[in-house]
């Protein structure tokens, strides 16, 4: 059984439990020989962005399936607000899907209704009286910003309009916990930006719980709080954003994220000697504190000439800095790179010799 992934922070323990959203112990979901989860445990909190990510096929929509109870697992156990949903038959399960509100990665907006009343659907399902799901529409539709659409039909918006439809369309019954399902894989770039800064919002003003199912890096960097990685049905890496992008540790979660974070340069990386050559290549990474010193300016202080900066930058994520470099270091001294490397570990730098370059001009 993997452990509880949580994040309670300075919390007790009794308050962490009670501001559990969402709690998953060893859930299993098999279809036939192939084990889509396999011992998934979980738990968010409220007002917490979790992203889960993985490749194709790993687990996320049976795992978001389970979640709004549109899957049954094996066994294990799924608690919503600490109630479980395993088990319920279809009628107790209403309930407590309202409390679960879902975006989907194409809308699933209904045509022939106008965005107010695709607004107020799950109201009106839920017996709620005209006047008053339309009212609750209207207040939505100003918080998505599209006050002024509750007449049209979804065919005359563009994308990014249409999602955020979805958005106030879950939000209708007030849920507690949000799924996002590959909610921004069909947009382009800057509608993506547009949207995620509004699920941010959303999650801030009202306290939201979100948990955003993507294969996108950038999504869970841009406004998750934590992570989880996904594969073969199990969590095999999980932490705060920050740190996962400055370490990430599972063979999946570097391959994942390689688009992510500075890679030296192919055309380097590629005439690399194991053994020999005028210069070692070094990578470096640092995070939080430790990136935030001058750590180049004090290394040529310390060791005049020991270094060139072939690639690389600092990115900032949850306003930690997360830093990723290449350097060049000469071998004509033997003694040099051993030097540099005490002197970056010192400063609480992972640092890696990658191989040895002859050709640099
Ligand atoms: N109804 C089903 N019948 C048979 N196999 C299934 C079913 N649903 C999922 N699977 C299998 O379970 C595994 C996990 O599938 P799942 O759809 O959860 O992955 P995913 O991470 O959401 O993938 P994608 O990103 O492509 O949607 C896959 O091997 C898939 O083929």
């Amino acid at each position: 059984m993997n452990s509880i992934v949580s994040a309670s922070g300075a919390a007790t323990k009794t308050e962490a439990a009670s501001a559990e959203v969402v709690r998953l112990v060893d859930v299993q979901r098999h279809f036939g020989a192939t084990a889509a989860l396999d011992g998934i445990s979980l738990a968010v909190h409220k007002g917490e962005i979790l992203g889960i990510i993985g490749r194709s096929g790993a687990g996320k929509s049976t795992l978001i399936r389970c979640l709004n109870g549109l899957e049954r697992p094996d066994s294990g156990e799924i608690e919503i607000e600490g109630r479980s949903i395993v088990g319920l038959d279809e009628k107790d399960l209403q309930p407590l899907r309202r409390r679960v509100g879902m975006i989907f990665q194409h809308f699933n907006l209904l045509s022939s209704k106008t965005v107010e009343e695709n607004v107020a659907l799950p109201l009106k399902i839920a017996g709620v009286a005209r006047a008053e799901r339309l009212k609750r529409a209207h207040e939505l539709l100003d918080l998505v910003g599209l006050a002024g659409k509750a007449k049209d039909y979804p065919s005359s918006l563009s994308g990014g309009q249409k999602q955020r439809v979805g958005i106030a369309r879950a939000l209708a019954a007030r849920p507690a916990l949000l799924l996002s399902d590959e909610a921004t894989s069909a947009l382009d770039p800057e509608t993506t930006r547009s949207i995620l800064t509004l699920l941010k919002d959303i999650n801030r003003k009202l306290g939201l719980t979100i948990i955003l199912i993507t294969h996108e890096m950038e999504v869970v960097r841009s406004i998750a709080d934590r992570v989880a990685v996904i594969d073969a049905g199990r969590i095999v890496e999980e932490g705060q954003v920050w740190s996962v992008f400055a370490d990430p540790k599972a063979p999946i979660t570097q391959s994942l994220l390689s688009g992510s974070r500075p890679q030296l340069p192919e055309h380097i990386a590629a005439r690399l000697s194991p053994t020999s050559g005028d210069e070692a290549i070094l990578s470096i990474d640092m995070a939080g504190p430790a990136a935030q010193g001058a750590v180049f300016a004090d290394l040529s202080s310390a060791l005049p000439g020991s270094f060139r900066l072939v690639h690389g930058g600092i990115d900032h994520i949850q306003n930690q800095p997360v830093a990723r470099f290449f350097i060049a270091v000469p071998t004509r001294d033997p003694a040099l790179k051993d030097k540099v490397l005490q002197f970056l570990k010192a400063r609480s730098a992972r640092v890696e010799v990658l191989g040895y370059d002859t050709d640099h001009v």
